[in-house]
């Protein structure tokens, strides 16, 4: 899936025009993860559709999701801006910036300095780059490059070699572990209990996926997870101020 994900991209990124630039108040996504309103951040996710579990939301309106999720108290957001695989779209991120006031991850498959250069123009906070789809060396140049644009970065692994491979170019700022293997949609939190004492203590870690309840928020944060991006779990519900309590096991949202 993720070979198909990627060649999509590709054609996206020829065929891509760049928009507008979007007049938006920039949040910082590292100090919002740094400084948690409660012992571990919450990454929420604005996630409509995905290729492993099809339609999630079917009344989905997006920026009531985003401001449900800021009275939960969740620290930043991620907005999935890939139309094709997650039903996703770029105004969607640019709507709800200029709604919340809390930083936004634009979620997608980032493999161009074009896309970067998009993304700020759309109104992101930060942008994830993900090491199963980029030679370490690329990643580092699209990091530089968003870090010069003044976007932070989600570097994501799922597996240790990804891992060393980018430590052997570069610390980033922030790991994320994704606890779901994007070619066989495998997800396990074990994933961040194995990976989590290699990554370097200068870097944040984010626990990615498949977090699903409290027990999960334990054992991640036990393993070093300063942060969790969560999806499909808070987006099943109804509600998602009451999504975010339940998941940390508290009555109300401030966990
Ligand atoms: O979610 C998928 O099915 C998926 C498939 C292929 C590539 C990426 C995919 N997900 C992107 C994500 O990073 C997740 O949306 C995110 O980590 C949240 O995961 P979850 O809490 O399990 O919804």
């Amino acid at each position: 899936m993720l070979d198909k994900i990627l060649q999509t991209k590709k054609e996206e990124v020829e065929a891509l025009i760049l928009p507008e630039k979007q007049e938006v108040k920039k949040v910082s996504f590292y100090d919002a993860l740094k400084n948690p309103t409660h012992t571990l951040a919450l990454i929420a996710e604005v996630k409509r559709a995905s290729p492993s579990k099809g339609l999630i939301k079917e009344d989905f309106n997006h920026v009531q999701i985003a401001r449900d999720y800021e009275a939960g108290l969740a620290d930043a957001l991620s907005v999935l801006t890939d139309q094709e695989y997650f039903m996703g779209n770029q105004s969607f991120l640019t709507d709800i910036k200029k709604t919340v006031n809390l930083p936004v991850l634009r979620k997608d498959f980032i493999i161009d300095p074009l896309q970067v250069e998009e993304s700020v123009r759309i109104g992101a906070d930060a942008i994830l780059l993900i090491g199963e789809a980029l030679e370490p060396a690329k990643l580092h140049e699209l990091y530089v490059q968003a870090k010069e644009s003044g976007l932070d970065c989600l570097v994501e692994v799922h597996a240790l070699d990804t891992l060393t491979g980018i430590l052997d170019v570069f610390t980033p700022q922030i790991v994320g572990i994704n606890n779901r293997d994007l070619h066989t949609f495998v997800t396990s939190v074990e994933q961040t209990r194995k990976i989590a004492s290699y990554v370097p203590k200068e870097s944040l870690i984010v626990s990615e996926s498949g977090i699903v309840n409290t027990a999960d928020i334990l054992s991640v944060k036990e393993a070093g997870a300063e942060a969790v991006l969560v999806g499909e779990t808070l987006m099943r519900e109804s509600n998602q101020t009451e999504a975010i309590a339940h998941l940390f096991g508290v009555k109300h949202a401030n966990r």
